[in-house]
């Protein structure tokens, strides 16, 4: 096994939370009601996109601005989100330390487009295994690694391992 060591890069901090918007499918033309401030905001309009100006200023909109550490947008491949929130982590790991990465949102949001993607989009969990096989092969030290792979689903608050 091999040896823990301090990462390379030490983070201020040791969760860091993400969003990523999917493209809007087909039927959901018409209620693209999300934008993109900066790399680290978005702003949800009111879906009732005919209150104007004054609404706003009078405070009788839902529009809601929301910060995270980074905000993705609808052309964002996965690669972009692996690069930015994910890579230093998974190093870590190579390292003998934990991480957990981990997919929230509602039905249909892109789950497991983002953690499995496709052949031209692999998701997160595929540029993972490549990092940690790449990290192990350049391993330049006597350390020996064991590798065992399994990702966890909670649906309605069960949880669902696959092996
Ligand atoms: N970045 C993306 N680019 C293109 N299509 C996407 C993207 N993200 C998600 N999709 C598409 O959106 C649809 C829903 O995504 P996905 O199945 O990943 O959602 P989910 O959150 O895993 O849903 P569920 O919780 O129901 O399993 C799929 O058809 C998927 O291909």
């Amino acid at each position: 096994m091999p040896s823990i060591r301090a990462p390379a890069a030490k983070k201020a901090t040791t969760l860091t939370v993400a969003v990523k918007c999917r493209p809007l499918a087909e039927k959901e033309r018409g209620r693209n009601i999300v934008r993109f401030s900066d790399s680290h905001a978005v702003r949800v309009l009111d879906p009732d996109l005919s209150k104007d100006y004054l609404d706003r200023v009078q405070h009788r909109t839902k529009e809601k601005s929301y910060c995270f550490d980074h905000a993705f947008g609808p052309d964002s491949a996965n690669s972009e989100v692996y690069k930015t929130c994910i890579s230093s982590v998974i190093s870590g790991v190579v390292q003998g330390l934990n991480a957990t990465v981990f997919a929230y949102g509602s039905t249909g949001s892109g789950k497991t487009y983002t953690m499995v993607g496709k052949s031209d989009d692999p998701g997160l969990m595929v540029l993972s295994l490549h990092t940690i096989f790449d990290l192990i092969k350049s391993d330049k030290d006597t350390d020996e690694f064991d590798v065992t792979c399994s990702y966890l689903e909670v649906y309605n608050e069960v949880g669902n391992l696959f092996t």
